[in-house]
């Protein structure tokens, strides 16, 4: 039985502003029990523009939800007008960030390198990054799915040392199963999911390998989330659509358990 404890992120995407984030977190945090926290990390990803507020309710309620941003600078300071520095999240005591989703890859034109420099840019403030990987429908239909993903990971994972890569969260994505409804079976997430630890083996070591989280996401929901959680290699999930519902996510939060 692996010791790495599950970790359930609801990413809200461009959802919420800072009031209904504050409602969504407090009707979280009165859904869940300590059972719930020993059995998962539980994590929130609001947009920028809330986390000031969920640092104000996490640390005056002290509350057990931990939370992180969805996007962080490859740049640490300057003129790039828009942009978030690691600094700034990590100020705003972020845990996590998202690197590399397949929408900021899609519609921001992020590629391999810059992903990599994101993931730095992360360990370099302390904060641990969920890094995003996933084929597209294409790949996935000429059955190149674990190279594709594979080859993300070498280039996000670029001269980033052992003791970083060791707290990294892998999350893997299909493309195709975002947003649509079209989950990947367990399976499918397992072959990805052992692939990515097989070849955290490979750059550094199986103690790397066997304490990163790697998750699943894509149309995860209250009732397909106890058979993907049921596999080995897979150690949570990222949930998009379906953490937006306090009492959905808890489901996903519970896999199973009520
Ligand atoms: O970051 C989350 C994913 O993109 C999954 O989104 P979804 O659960 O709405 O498919």
């Amino acid at each position: 039985m692996s010791q790495r404890l599950p970790l359930i992120a609801g990413n809200w995407k461009m959802n919420n502003n800072h009031l209904e984030a504050i409602a969504l977190v407090q009707k979280l945090a009165f859904a869940l029990n300590d059972k719930d926290y020993d059995k998962a990390e539980v994590v929130v990803l609001p947009p920028f523009t809330d986390l000031r507020s969920v640092q104000t309710l996490v640390d005056g309620d002290k509350l057990k939800i931990v939370y992180g941003a969805q996007d962080i600078s490859a740049h640490e300071k300057g003129a790039y007008t828009g942009e978030i520095s690691g600094s700034m999240l990590a100020k705003l005591d972020c845990s996590y960030v998202l690197v590399g989703h397949s929408e900021r890859r899609e519609y921001h034109r992020e590629d391999d390198a810059l992903v990599n420099t994101k993931v730095k840019a992360a360990f370099a403030n302390g904060i641990v990054p969920i890094l995003c990987v996933g084929e597209g429908l294409e790949v996935r239909k000429a059955g190149q799915q674990v190279e594709h993903v594979l080859a993300q990971l070498d280039g996000a994972l670029k001269e980033v040392p052992a003791e970083q890569a060791e707290r990294i969260v892998v999350a893997y994505e299909p493309v195709w199963a975002i947003g649509t409804g079209e989950v990947a079976t367990p399976e499918d997430a397992q072959e990805v999911c052992s692939a990515v630890r097989a070849r955290l083996a490979e750059l550094y070591s199986p103690e790397v390998a066997g304490a990163v989280r790697v998750l699943y996401g894509g149309s995860v929901k209250g009732d397909n989330a106890p058979g993907i959680m049921a596999k080995d290699d897979v150690d949570g999930a990222l949930v998009g659509g379906a953490c937006l519902k306090a009492d959905e996510f808890v489901k996903i939060i519970r896999f199973g358990d009520n």
